[in-house]
């Protein structure tokens, strides 16, 4: 047990976050309006070569024009192996206004991946004299990004959020699948001559978790890409969020809902964690540091699990 404390995430929700590519603007009042609590708006894979200056440019006006509420809005650039992501930092940062909270790099594989960028950022924030602090997010979406997952964690305080990226991710892997998250049909474990799926995404996820826990980052499950199988999505979404996840991301609005279903804690939940947090407030009372709830054991640690499931609700409560 280490005497230091666990740092806290931001105190923000990330059930969803909502992508769409920048070059369709015609979109981009439809995600405003969306129950996505971030927005992700595309610079990299969805948008083709001949596309990125006007990607830009829409994302730009549109940052300024767009009433996005209450949302946390997030532009993908691209990645750092590309010629294109300095441009996307530089316009984005000279030129759309103080509405943008957050840069989500991509394929990041090392720790001085983030520090490429917090330079180029930071250099332009002072340059510009811009006032608020623009935010990072990362995907974790390669083999050398899953070798790395602690230091990128720890890579810079602007870093608020870190998602898994399943296609990426499986291609860098060289895992034998064209699907994005989910169950895959070669992977299973024979007993007595029935199959039993495995997950094959487990490992990084709670690898992914780990880092992030340790460091204050919120982590998040990335993209599910069969959209019209939604018990598919519901089921990948449950696990990920039994595992620690705080939210996944949509790639078509009706993965919203699905989403902040999952995300949110069930007044069920929450109830039954208020009921825990008062029974050990009695057996505190009592000089008792565990009790029984329902016929099975909780103690001081259980505290910390309930204090979890109604953070979150309060949270979700005061957005
Ligand atoms: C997947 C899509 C291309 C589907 O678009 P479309 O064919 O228009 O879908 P529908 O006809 O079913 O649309 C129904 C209505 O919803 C609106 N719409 C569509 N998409 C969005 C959206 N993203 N946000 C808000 N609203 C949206 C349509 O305009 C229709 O509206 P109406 O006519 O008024 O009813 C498209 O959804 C899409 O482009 N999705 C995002 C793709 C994307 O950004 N991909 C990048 C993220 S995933 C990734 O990069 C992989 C990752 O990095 C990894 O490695 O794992
Ligand atoms: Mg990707």
């Amino acid at each position: 047990m280490s005497f230091r404390i666990q740092p806290q995430p931001p105190a923000r929700p990330n059930r969803c976050q909502l992508f769409g590519p920048g070059s369709r603007p015609a979109i981009f009042e439809k995600m405003a309006k969306s129950e996505a609590d971030v927005i992700n708006l595309d610079l990299e894979d969805s948008v083709s070569p001949d596309d990125k200056p006007g990607a830009r440019a829409n994302i730009v006006q549109a940052i300024g024009d767009i009433d996005w509420g209450a949302k946390t809005l997030s532009v993908r650039i691209n990645g750092l192996d590309t010629p294109y992501w300095y441009r996307d930092v530089i316009d984005l940062l000279e030129q759309a206004g103080e509405r943008l909270d957050q840069i989500m790099i991509p394929k990041v594989g090392c720790a001085a991946d983030l520090y490429a960028v917090d330079a180029l950022v930071t250099a332009v924030e002072a340059a510009k004299g811009r006032k608020k602090r623009i935010a990072f997010e990362v995907i974790i979406e390669s083999a050398a990004g899953i070798a790395h997952v602690q230091e990128i964690a720890a890579a810079s305080p602007r870093l608020q959020a870190m998602s898994l990226g399943a296609a990426d991710f499986a291609a860098s892997m060289g895992m034998a699948t064209t699907g994005i998250g989910g169950t895959q049909e070669n992977y299973y474990m024979l007993h007595e001559g029935q199959k039993h799926w495995s997950d094959p995404w487990h490992w990084a996820q709670a690898a992914i978790v780990a880092a992030c826990r340790t460091h204050g980052v919120l982590p998040v499950d990335g993209p599910f890409g069969d959209f019209s199988d939604d018990d598919g999505f519901r089921a990948q979404a449950l696990r990920s969020a039994t595992l620690g996840m705080v939210g996944k991301w949509a790639i078509h609005p009706k993965q919203v809902a699905l989403a902040n279903e999952v995300f949110t804690p069930s007044d069920t939940a929450v109830a039954e964690a208020r009921e825990i947090l008062d029974a050990m407030e009695q057996a505190k009372a009592r000089g008792e540091g565990a009790t029984v709830y329902k016929g099975r054991l909780v103690d001081i640690a259980s505290i910390k699990q309930a204090e979890v499931i109604v953070k979150q609700s309060e949270m979700i409560a005061a957005r």
